[in-house]
């Protein structure tokens, strides 16, 4: 059987890490509405805001960890891809992005033509957001419905708990982490409390206290994604015998004056500095490849907040990118994808 395809979909980056690129990527990136979830008018107008003077400090960003290949985040999922084909023997493994170049469009019509009859569809994020995991699988939808195309679609569920993931994490992770640390942060893309409040199917569940994520049940857990970040977090540490102490979770890459959930990665890297630790290791398993927020925003711009705060070292380990262990569990899993 060679007629079951796998469309792997990541978030995607501008065309280049110039002003013009980088302001329509993030207009089109801004404007969904599962991102920034108000109203057109106002989404427009709070977008336009932004992006009088985001292009240009996205820009700069940007550039300083620019590859000759591109952009980080669609080389290394371009490698990814190529590594799961070597496992996947039932059909094709497509690429495709949700922002800017490589639409999921172009790659659905690309399967069709090879005469691809299934599609298991795989949102590259481990924990489930509406502004992730639901706009890439609405998108894929959206363009089946327009289109026409004749394609089965199945999707990926978010696989923040699942074996293959941690197992996956541990191995890519343990090489990094044999070099010794005083600590270890977790730093999880951040997400608007908004954002969590409203998928909540309970509707009072998520922000209800300090430790509601810990009781979460099962169809509250299913949508809440910080709940599920410290379902990974706490999955991992376990598997690698890491003992309470050694480790914490916190949040980035806030953007704007809403309340985003916490605690904040930039609130955490001076605490920990002021705790007394010398040497921080951060791992960022909210990301399967690395990316300007892990690249820049950790790895350069936390690195020297951590060493202004008195912190001596902080080494970033890598994402799970093309590892071989990665590689495999994500062919393993599409295998079975609910
Ligand atoms: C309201 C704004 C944003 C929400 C909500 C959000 C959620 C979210 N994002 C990711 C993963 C990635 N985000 C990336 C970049 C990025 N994210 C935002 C804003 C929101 N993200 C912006 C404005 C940017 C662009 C960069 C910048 O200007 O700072 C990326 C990296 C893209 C790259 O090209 O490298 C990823 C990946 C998750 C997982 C998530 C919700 C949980
Ligand atoms: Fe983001
Ligand atoms: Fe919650």
């Amino acid at each position: 059987m060679t007629d079951h395809a796998l469309l792997l979909v990541n978030l995607g980056s501008p065309d280049s890490p110039g002003v013009a690129d980088v302001r329509r990527y993030l207009d089109q990136f801004l404007m969904d509405p599962y991102v920034i979830d108000l109203p057109w008018p106002l989404r427009r107008l709070l977008v336009s805001l932004i992006l009088r003077k985001r292009p240009e400090q996205s820009a700069h960003a940007y550039a300083s960890i620019w590859w000759p290949e591109g952009s980080p985040l669609v080389a290394l999922s371009r490698r990814l891809q190529e590594a799961v084909q070597a496992h996947w023997h039932e059909g094709p493994v497509e690429l495709a992005m949700r922002y800017g170049s490589l639409s999921i469009e172009a790659a659905l019509n690309r399967l069709a033509e090879d005469g691809v009859r299934r599609v298991t569809l795989a949102p590259l994020y481990p924990q489930f957001a509406d502004s992730t995991v639901t706009t890439v699988v609405e998108e894929t939808r959206r363009v089946l419905r327009a289109s026409g195309l004749e394609l089965e679609l199945e999707v990926l569920a978010p696989f923040f708990g699942r074996a293959e993931y941690l197992e996956a994490l541990v191995q890519s992770a343990r090489p990094h982490l044999q070099q010794g640390f005083d600590h270890l942060l977790l730093s999880f893309h951040g997400l608007p409390e908004r954002h969590l409040r409203k998928a909540d199917p309970s509707g009072r569940h998520c922000l209800s206290g300090a430790d509601c994520c810990r009781q979460a049940p099962p169809e509250v857990l299913a949508r809440c994604y910080r709940a599920q970040c410290l379902r990974s977090a706490e999955g991992f540490v376990r598997q690698m015998g890491l003992s309470e102490g050694q480790w914490s979770v916190a949040f980035q890459s806030r953007l704007g004056r809403a309340k985003w959930i916490g605690p904040y990665t930039e609130e955490q890297l001076d605490a920990l500095a002021a705790r007394g630790v010398k040497k921080l290791l951060v791992m960022c398993p909210a990301f399967v490849t690395d990316c300007i927020e892990t690249l820049e925003e950790i790895g350069q711009r936390g690195r020297e907040q951590f060493r202004a705060a008195g912190g001596e070292e902080l080494l970033l380990v890598p994402c799970l990118n093309d590892h071989p262990a990665w590689a495999a569990a994500l062919a393993q899993m599409c295998r079975t994808p609910a």
